[in-house]
């Protein structure tokens, strides 16, 4: 073998770390290949997955959201299944069509989250997205959108009022500042077109989470484990933060997606169906059984690693010995803050 393989964990904990690598067919979140990190810890499997543009003291969240995962494992569920959306990139109306239609057919969602805002388009290519995805859902289903902070305060306007068209369940980050957000909301409902308003990097990549309730800026919060730093701190922003809450996913292998599902199990309240079914988003997975959603739904359970599909996805050596320098910094970053925690 020779391969030399990484450990992590402090103390008597050396868990043995592999990377894997996915491709991911269809561009999303700019990204055509999904990589990370696996170990298994006594509670189970972890998967450590930060994407790149995450540097220094923001990879400690996802690393203690990893070590929850193996050490300490997650609260008791409240529900035995999570309602889950589909998840639309920003493809042509046909492809976004085909999503859907296979999304409501195959795993029987009824919610579809469409990817609006993406750079180099324009506002008539997410117009005939959300119009072949509305057709491929029915009156029904539910449709929201998420600009990822892409527009400007009066584009955003414009946008928000010509796809609700289409009828939005929410709009999701549709500026970045989070006063633009708190402005947006305010104009929407002068115009009578009061479509709800969900943050999530204005609370997944925020010094203060809670700032989009000081400004009276969301409608909706979307949470997601390893950037808020695992389910049980995730948990505690959804009590604290006093919106209504969705989980969202990290675009994860079926390891760090089972967090998601149990963040989502273990709310005490769900109104809207849960952005966890990105499995669909990579070209492949590494579990026995994956989660896949059926009757709109993921069911609440454990996974774990399937030895042969990791071999054939596994992380090309210098890449695996990069993630483990990478893991190495960020666990020393968390001990340092851990010390300073004393
Ligand atoms: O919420 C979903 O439907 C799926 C997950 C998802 O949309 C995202 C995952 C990761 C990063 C982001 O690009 C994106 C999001 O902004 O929510
Ligand atoms: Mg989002």
């Amino acid at each position: 073998m020779g391969e030399t393989r990484g450990v992590t964990g402090g103390g008597q904990r050396r868990a043995e770390v592999r990377g894997y690598a996915l491709a991911m067919p269809v561009r999303f979140r700019g990204l055509t290949r999904r990589e990370g990190l696996l170990w298994r810890g006594a509670a189970g499997w972890a998967e450590w997955s930060p994407f790149l543009d995450y540097s220094g003291a923001e990879l400690v969240p996802w690393l203690r959201a990893a070590d929850e995962a193996a050490d300490r494992g997650w609260p008791a569920p409240v529900r035995d299944a999570v309602p889950v959306n589909c998840t639309v990139p920003a493809v042509g109306p046909e492809q976004a069509h085909a999503i859907v239609s296979r999304a409501v057919s195959g795993w029987g969602c009824r919610t579809a989250k469409v990817k609006v805002a993406e750079r180099g388009q324009a506002l008539a290519d997410d117009l005939a997205r959300c119009e072949a995805v509305r057709d491929a859902l029915g009156p029904d289903g539910h449709l929201r959108v998420d600009a990822n902070g892409g527009w400007e305060l009066d584009a955003a306007e414009a946008a928000v009022r010509a796809l609700d068209r289409y009828g939005l369940e929410y709009v999701e980050q549709p500026c970045w500042a989070v006063e633009d957000l708190a402005a947006l909301r305010v104009r929407l409902a002068r115009a009578g077109a009061p479509v709800p308003v969900a943050a999530d990097e204005s609370i997944r990549r925020a010094d203060d989470p809670y700032r989009v309730v000081a400004l009276d800026a969301a409608d909706v919060a979307v949470l997601k484990v390893a950037p808020l730093g695992g389910v049980h701190a995730a948990l505690e922003v959804a009590e604290r933060i006093g919106l209504p809450v969705v989980v969202s996913s990290a675009v994860e292998t079926s390891v760090g997606l089972a967090a998601g599902v149990a963040l989502a199990a273990a709310l005490s309240a769900l109104p809207y169906a849960c952005g966890l079914a990105t499995t669909s988003l990579l070209d492949g997975d590494v579990v026995i059984d994956p989660l896949v959603p059926a009757d709109g739904a993921l069911p609440v359970r454990a996974v774990e690693v399937d030895e042969g599909r990791l071999a054939q996805h596994r992380m090309a050596t210098a890449d695996e010995a990069s993630w483990s320098e990478r893991l190495a910094r960020t666990r020393a970053l968390d001990e340092a803050a851990g010390s300073g925690r004393g």
